[in-house]
């Protein structure tokens, strides 16, 4: 029997990855570039209004491609909190990405991707493990003033699939290892894990350590100042923090390979601090995490783009691998996640969950 093609989209801040999967077997995959001047044009505006682009562009790969598809699967935005699983994307799912009221961001356009390309190949649209998965106990969400409750917002699908995928390659089930998982992006999200699931997250929007391209936690007080300050609207803060702060901030790059070696080959001393900044913040971060974890952690696992950059995951483990054994999974694995969520239902192996809570029947 032949395996259904899946098509997976994840769309990012500057590129669309895609790929086409037969089952779990990856067949094409392309990272669909978007140039600058395409996306300054977009500068300002709604998230949504990129989605002509770039379906267009996954189209034309798509033509290049053989065979018929089965479903098309996306990275699932900014939705309610919601349990980790597959969801079929459907009216409700569009509706709430649109009013966008947990914020802006490149995956609100997965949902909607996966809808029109599967919309015109006749088959099923699906998103897995959105970046709103929340399996937080309740006494998690308490910043400190309840007019400004934490938020749940992580890398989960790269997270849940390289902790699973570590659990099969030692032989054991995810629900019951005590894991810490690092995703080292664009933006930075630590995480603790305890059966099965994420029991506390750093925010990659708003909290914990610095990336190439955000601020992470940064002073209250000072925030206010500068918020109050008449220099700066509010667009130009939320770009302090979001899209131009950390790494960017600090060097003019958010290349991290470029900073390293500007670090150890230049003997930059600014390049050399800021480097050594973002490891003490992310080492912070990890060994907060294993508070959670009562400091009984089976592993330490590293990953995504950052995690490339050996000489970065030495001087990380260097300082954590005392809290338990660190494993490093350079890079995401979220376009094979995604397609694997896909197939479950399409397998039957697991039903597709709706974000009003019902699951969804097939006809729906
Ligand atoms: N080989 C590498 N060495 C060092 N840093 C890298 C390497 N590859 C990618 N990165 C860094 O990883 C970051 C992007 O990570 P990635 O997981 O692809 O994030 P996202 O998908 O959120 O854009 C960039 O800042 C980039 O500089
Ligand atoms: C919004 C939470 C997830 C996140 O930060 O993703 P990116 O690093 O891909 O922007």
């Amino acid at each position: 029997m032949t395996e259904p093609l899946i098509l997976a989209v994840n769309p990012g801040s500057s590129s669309t990855k895609v790929a086409l999967f037969a089952g779990g077997r990856e067949l094409a995959a392309v990272a669909v570039g978007h140039d600058q001047a395409q996306l300054d044009a977009f500068r300002g505006r709604p998230i949504l209004d990129q989605l002509p682009m770039r379906a267009a562009a996954i189209r034309a790969w798509l033509e290049t491609q053989p065979g018929v598809l089965a479903a098309v699967v996306g990275r699932g935005g900014l939705l309610p909190p919601l349990a980790s699983g597959t969801y079929r994307v459907d009216a409700a799912m569009l509706e709430l990405l649109e009013r966008h009221e947990r914020g802006e961001h490149a995956s609100n356009l997965g949902a909607f991707l996966a809808q029109e390309l599967a919309a015109e190949a006749g088959v099923d649209a699906f998103v897995v493990d959105p970046v709103a998965v929340d399996e937080w106990p309740a006494h998690i969400r308490l910043s400190g003033h309840p007019a400004l409750p934490r938020e749940c917002l992580s890398h989960a699908l790269n997270t849940k699939a390289v902790a699973k995928r570590f659990a099969r390659e030692t032989g054991r089930r995810y629900e019951d290892l005590r894991l810490i998982v690092a995703h080292l992006g664009s933006g930075i999200s630590i995480s603790s894990h305890a059966g099965g699931r994420m029991i506390d997250v750093t925010n990659s929007r708003e909290e914990g350590a610095f990336s190439p391209e955000r601020a992470g936690g940064v002073p209250a007080m000072a925030l206010v100042e500068l918020c109050f300050s008449g220099r700066h609207d509010r667009r130009a803060v939320e770009d302090m923090l979001f899209r131009e702060g950390g790494l960017l901030a600090y060097l003019g790059t958010r290349d991290v390979a470029e900073a390293l070696r500007r670090a150890d080959l230049a003997g930059d001393a600014e390049a050399t601090l800021v480097i050594d900044a973002m490891i003490h913040q992310i080492t912070r971060e990890i060994g907060a995490a294993a508070a959670p974890l009562r400091g009984r952690v089976d592993a330490i696992l590293l990953t995504g783009g950052m995690a490339h950059a050996a000489a970065l995951t030495a001087a990380i483990a260097e300082r954590v691998d005392w809290i338990a054994p660190v494993n490093v999974h350079p890079g995401e694995d979220e376009l094979a996640a995604l397609a694997e969520g896909a197939l479950r239902v399409l397998r039957g192996e697991e039903e597709a969950r709706a974000v009003g809570g019902r699951p969804h029947s097939r006809a729906a």
